[in-house]
């Protein structure tokens, strides 16, 4: 799909094709619809993260606690939502040991305890090493200094999601 046809669609296909590419966050796509046209890919993107950059720091809190644990609950349900299942499967997230995933959770609780909102990360440009030492490290951030990280990590996804819709011949394309 390019950027015209992005362009041209209507409310509910822009929603239904784009609504998850930030975590279960539907509106900042429905807010962003009304910014078009875009003139790129990257627009589009610029848009998303201007929005996210002008909401306050509890809206920012809001949309990291709209993602999954990594290796959390929801995976082992099998409740996560299709892209994060293919994110959190290609950083190795459903393959640990029972040691890894047994630290992954009581880091994942000392974290969310902290901070009131689960770490965040994009899986897709990170291995599993690379996720348990960058979690160990961040429970002893500040606050504010994981609100900030986290939410471009949360920019790094969704730069990711809309490239997987916009650029490949994927299922998703209208
Ligand atoms: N908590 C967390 O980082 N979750 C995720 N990261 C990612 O790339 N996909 C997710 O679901």
């Amino acid at each position: 799909m390019d950027i015209s046809a992005v362009n041209a669609l209507s409310y509910e296909d822009f929603v239904n094709t784009f609504g998850n590419v930030v975590e279960k966050c539907p509106v900042i796509t429905a807010a962003v619809w009304s910014r078009r046209p875009f003139v790129s890919l990257n627009a589009l993107e610029a848009a998303i993260s201007d929005f996210i950059d002008e909401l306050p720091e509890s809206g920012k809190e809001g949309i990291l606690r709209c993602h999954p644990d990594l290796a959390g609950r929801d995976l082992q349900r099998g409740t996560l939502t299709r892209e994060s299942r293919q994110e959190q499967a290609g950083a190795g997230m459903d393959a640990l040991t029972s040691g890894e995933t047994e630290r992954m959770a009581r880091l994942n609780e000392v974290y969310k305890k902290r901070f009131g909102f689960p770490f965040v990360i994009c899986a897709r440009m990170n291995d599993k090493a690379n996720i348990l030492r960058q979690l160990s490290e961040s429970c002893q951030n500040e606050r504010a200094v994981e609100r900030a990280r986290g939410i471009e990590e949360v920019k790094k996804i969704c730069r990711l999601r809309l490239q997987s819709l916009l650029l490949t011949d994927g299922a998703n394309k209208l």
